[in-house]
C-alpha cells in the first residue's frame, strides 16, 4: 500500500488582530497522521489517541476532506487514515485544522501531487467548516505553507506566505474547553468605523513588521480592539497572563485562534522559558491544569517522516 507518515505543526490563528487572516505554524505541540491509499473506494479513520473523536468519516474532519478529495477527482481509490493527535481538540491551537491540513496533504502525496497548495487548502476548508461552521483557512494555510501566512482571500484563494521572524513562542493551554464554534457565535456582528480603523493600523503594521523583522513594530502591533475584549471574557486568568508576561519582557502575544489558549512572543530564549513558568503559576494558583509549550515559529509546516 502506497503510505505516507506526517507531523503537523500546531498553528496559532488570528495573531491577535489578523481575524480569520493571519496564522502560524509553531513546532510543539504536533500530530502525527499516516494516511494510505486503498485499492478499494472506501475511507477509513482509526484515531490512535484519547480524545474519543469521532471515526465515521463525514463526522472527522480528516475523514470530510478525503471524501471531498475522492468525489471531486472521481477516485476509485481510497483512503486508509491513522491519527494520533497529541494537538487537544478546543485548544485555540489549530487541532482541527492538523487533520484537515494533513489529510489534503497526505491525499496529494499519495495521489502522487496532483494538487496545488491552493487545492490542498481549498478542500481542508471543508474539514473547518466541519469543526466550527465556517470555512476559514488561518490554521490551514500555514500548516500547507509553513510559517506565517496572509489569507487575503479564501474565495477565490488568495494566500501569501510572510516572512518566519527568528522568535520564540510561549503557549500555554489551560484545560478549559471553548468549542471554535461558540467562540464565533458570541462576537459582534458589526464594528464601528474608529474600531475598524484601529484594526487596519495594527495588521498593516504587523504584515509590516514581520516583513521588516522589525521587533519592536510586531510589538506594538499586537493589539485587538475588536475580538479579544469580547473572547477574552472566556478565559480565566487572560488578563493577569497577558499583563505579567508583558511585564516580564514579551513583545506581546494575546489569544490564540479562538481559545482558550493564550501566546506571546518572545525575542529570548530565556524570556519564553520565564514566561512559560509564568503561565504555569498562574494555573496553578488558580487550580486549574494547563500545559505549556516553549516553540519556535515553524517555517516549514508538515513535515514528511516516512
Ligand atoms: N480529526 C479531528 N481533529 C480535531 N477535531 C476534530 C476532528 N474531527 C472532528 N473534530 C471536531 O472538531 C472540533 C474541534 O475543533 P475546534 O473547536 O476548531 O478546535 P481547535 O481550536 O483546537 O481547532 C471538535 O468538536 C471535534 O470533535
Ligand atoms: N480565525 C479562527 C481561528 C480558530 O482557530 P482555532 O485554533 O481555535 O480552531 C477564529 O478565531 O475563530
Amino acid at each position: 500500500m502506497k503510505k505516507v507518515k506526517l507531523k503537523i505543526p500546531a498553528t496559532v490563528a488570528n495573531l491577535v488582530c489578523g481575524f480569520d487572516i493571519l496564522g502560524m505554524a509553531i513546532h510543539e505541540p504536533y500530530d502525527e497522521m499516516e494516511i494510505g491509499l486503498l485499492e478499494t473506494p472506501e475511507v477509513i479513520i482509526k484515531h490512535k489517541d484519547q480524545f474519543g473523536l469521532p471515526e465515521e468519516p463525514s463526522k472527522n474532519v480528516a475523514g470530510i476532506v478525503l471524501l471531498k478529495i475522492q468525489e471531486h477527482f472521481n477516485l476509485q481509490t481510497g483512503f486508509e487514515v491513522i491519527i494520533h493527535k497529541h494537538i487537544k481538540p478546543g485548544s485555540g491551537l489549530g487541532s482541527s485544522a492538523a487533520s484537515a491540513a494533513g489529510a489534503a496533504l497526505g491525499a496529494n502525496i499519495v495521489l502522487e501531487n496532483i494538487m496545488s497548495k491552493d487545492e490542498m487548502v481549498h478542500f481542508a476548508m471543508f474539514g473547518e467548516e466541519l469543526a466550527s461552521g465556517v470555512r476559514h483557512a488561518d490554521n490551514i494555510a500555514p500548516c500547507i505553507y509553513g510559517g506565517i501566512t496572509l489569507v487575503k482571500s479564501t474565495s477565490p484563494i488568495d494566500i501569501i506566505p510572510l516572512n518566519s521572524p527568528d522568535l520564540f513562542v510561549t503557549a500555554v493551554h489551560p484545560q478549559v474547553e471553548v468549542k471554535t464554534s461558540d467562540s464565533r457565535q458570541i462576537l459582534k456582528k458589526n464594528i464601528t468605523l474608529k474600531s475598524a480603523v484601529e484594526q487596519w493600523g495594527n495588521i498593516a503594521g504587523l504584515v509590516a513588521g514581520i516583513q521588516k523583522n522589525d521587533f519592536a513594530l510586531i510589538g506594538r502591533s499586537l493589539n485587538d480592539v475588536i475580538i479579544e475584549p469580547v473572547r477574552s471574557i472566556l478565559i480565566p486568568g487572560f488578563d493577569d497572563v497577558k499583563r505579567k508576561s508583558l511585564e516580564m519582557g514579551a513583545l506581546g502575544g494575546g489569544i490564540s485562534g479562538s481559545g482558550p489558549s493564550i501566546f506571546m512572543l518572545a525575542e529570548q530564549k530565556e524570556t519564553a522559558e520565564k514566561i512559560a513558568a509564568l503561565m504555569k503559576s498562574i494555573y496553578d494558583e488558580m487550580k486549574i491544569e494547563s500545559f505549556v509549550y516553549v516553540s519556535k515559529i515553524n517555517p516549514v509546516g508538515i513535515e514528511i517522516i516516512e
